[in-house]
């Protein structure tokens, strides 16, 4: 039986990686969200809560983790992030390959896996796609959200691989820096691009 061609999803934070997943998923192409697990099993009675408040205590609560705290303590400081990623990234990658299996017949799947690049996720795809957009707009984009600062925008990007160096090593750019439209359609191309293969 043939296995699903995996297209790996990835950019720098604020560069529309979610929307352009969405786009995806409206192709017909299965979608797995590395964040949205995250943050359910960082949810309400979520799985990953009694080892979070063990490593991390006072950032869990009934409501789950709570997402500015646990952020505070871990984006200054590696060791930090470095236990926070030994609790999240086994687990991510469980639910990944249950994905998987319950997509096995689908001809094309794609995870978006905001660090892909960062924690070597790209071994293990067959294309890379990158979303970028221009620095300013990305900027902006970001610091429109609630609770982001100009610093913790600075450390978070001073954490992730460098957008220049994000396209180069990727094997479809989507631009994200222009019309809605314009990037669903270039959506759309990339998909019947890579079915075709
Ligand atoms: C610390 C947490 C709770 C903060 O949550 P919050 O909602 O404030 O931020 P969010 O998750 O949206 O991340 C904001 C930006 O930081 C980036 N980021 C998140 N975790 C990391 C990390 N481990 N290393 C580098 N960048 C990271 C994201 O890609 C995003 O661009 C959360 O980021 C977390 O649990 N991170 C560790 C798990 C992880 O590595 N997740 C990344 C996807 S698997
Ligand atoms: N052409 C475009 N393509 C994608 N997003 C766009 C475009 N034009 C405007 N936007 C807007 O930019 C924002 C991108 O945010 P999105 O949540 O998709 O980014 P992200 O990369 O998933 O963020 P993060 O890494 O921080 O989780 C959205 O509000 C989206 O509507």
């Amino acid at each position: 039986m043939s296995e699903p061609r995996i297209v790996g999803l990835t950019g720098s934070i604020g560069m529309g990686k979610s929307t352009v997943a969405a786009m995806f998923a409206e192709e017909g192409v299965p979608v797995f969200d590395a964040d949205a697990e995250v943050r359910r099993m960082q949810g309400p009675q979520g799985a990953l809560l009694p080892a979070i408040e063990d490593a991390f205590p006072g950032t869990t609560g009934p409501a789950g983790v709570d997402r500015e705290k646990l952020g505070e303590a871990v984006f200054g400081d590696p060791a930090q992030l470095a236990r926070l990623e030994a609790i999240v990234h086994p687990a991510v990658a469980q639910a990944r390959a249950e994905f998987l299996q319950a997509h096995e017949d689908a001809p094309l799947v794609l995870f978006d896996i905001p660090l892909l690049f960062e924690k070597g996720g790209h071994a293990g795809v067959d294309a890379i796609v990158v979303v970028s957009a221009p620095f300013e707009t990305q900027r902006e984009r970001v610091l429109a959200r609630p609770g982001m600062t100009s610093e913790k925008f600075a450390r978070i990007l001073s954490l992730q691989v460098p957008d220049a160096e994000k396209r180069a090593r990727a094997d479809h750019v989507i631009d994200t820096g222009v019309a809605l439209e314009e990037t669903r359609a270039a959506v759309a191309r990339l998909v019947q691009e890579l079915r075709a293969k």
